[in-house]
């Protein structure tokens, strides 16, 4: 089996390094080949793509904006009234996935409005969400860029997001019906909605198109304490030849690259794939 191809992922590691172009250099020093970044907007996206080609580093995941935080928004994909703000911030997403040469876009679904009941809301952001997420997937098509939907989970770290199970986004998903929107299976909120990994990762996995990972419950390092075996979980993927990327979107406990010896371990075993297969 081939080996697993990791991304680092720069909205969580290397806080210790102030700015995205210090940290896309960090993390080319270590040795990715790829990174992913959650919201890229506040540099120009040229010269990101400029810091990261001399890094010698893929962009492979970037998500559409959050929308207005301070009122507590967090994506507007399945958010009432909020749809021309939507394809706005997707109009902006493609346009640094274009600069960036960045494959995927995470559609974020957004969270239930403040004062809002989940159950009684359910139907309308639905329909919201299944419009928005046709119209996202002609536009990303023009562009040969995929789209991914993201289950976070609602137990622990955002309560009163829309999207919260693989059984959901799979059944949203289902109802699209586009080849180029495709799940995003973060194994940190899919541990704490549901646990049966292998069964989740078995069943959803020929619907996934990026992955990401953290230990639970503390949402550090692979190698942290806590519920999750990655040794088992990492070849669990390679065995079901997942070919994707592996975002690691975690909270360094310590220094980063410290903190990375768990990728070290791993490439010293399975080998590195080359950049750009
Ligand atoms: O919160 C997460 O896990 C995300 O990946 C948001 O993009």
């Amino acid at each position: 089996m081939a080996p697993l191809r990791f991304s680092a992922n720069l909205s969580w590691l290397f806080p210790e390094l102030s700015g995205l172009p210090a940290r896309l250099r960090a993390a080319g020093s270590f040795g990715f080949e790829a990174t992913e970044v959650a919201w890229p907007y506040a540099e120009p996206p040229e010269a990101l793509a400029r810091v990261a080609r001399e890094a010698g580093l893929r962009v492979v995941l970037i998500n559409t904006p959050p929308g207005d935080q301070e009122k507590g928004e967090m994506g507007l994909g399945a958010v009432p009234g909020r749809q021309a703000a939507f394809r706005e911030g997707l109009e902006q997403a493609v346009r640094y996935a274009k600069a960036l040469g960045c494959p995927r876009i995470h559609l974020m679904a957004g969270r239930v409005p403040q004062g809002g009941d989940r159950a009684a809301m359910r139907g309308e952001m639905e329909t919201v969400f299944l419009e928005n997420l046709r119209h996202a997937a002609g536009v990303l098509a023009q562009e040969n860029l995929v789209g991914l939907l993201e289950p976070i989970n609602t137990r622990v770290t955002d309560p009163q997001y829309f999207l919260d199970t693989p059984q959901q986004a799979a059944a949203i998903l289902q109802k699209v019906g586009r080849p180029n929107l495709q799940l995003q299976m973060d194994i940190f909120h899919w541990q704490i909605m549901d646990g049966n990994l292998t069964g989740n990762i078995q069943e959803f996995l020929p619907i996934v198109g990026h992955v990401q990972v953290a230990q639970v419950p503390g949402r550090g390092e692979p190698s942290s304490p806590g519920e999750l075996n990655f040794s088992y979980l990492f070849q669990l993927l390679e065995d079901e030849g997942y070919r994707g990327f592996v975002g690691c979107e975690y909270k360094p406990q310590g220094d980063t690259v410290e903190g990375l010896s768990w990728l070290r371990s791993y490439w010293d075993r399975r080998g590195r794939p080359q950049a750009g297969q």
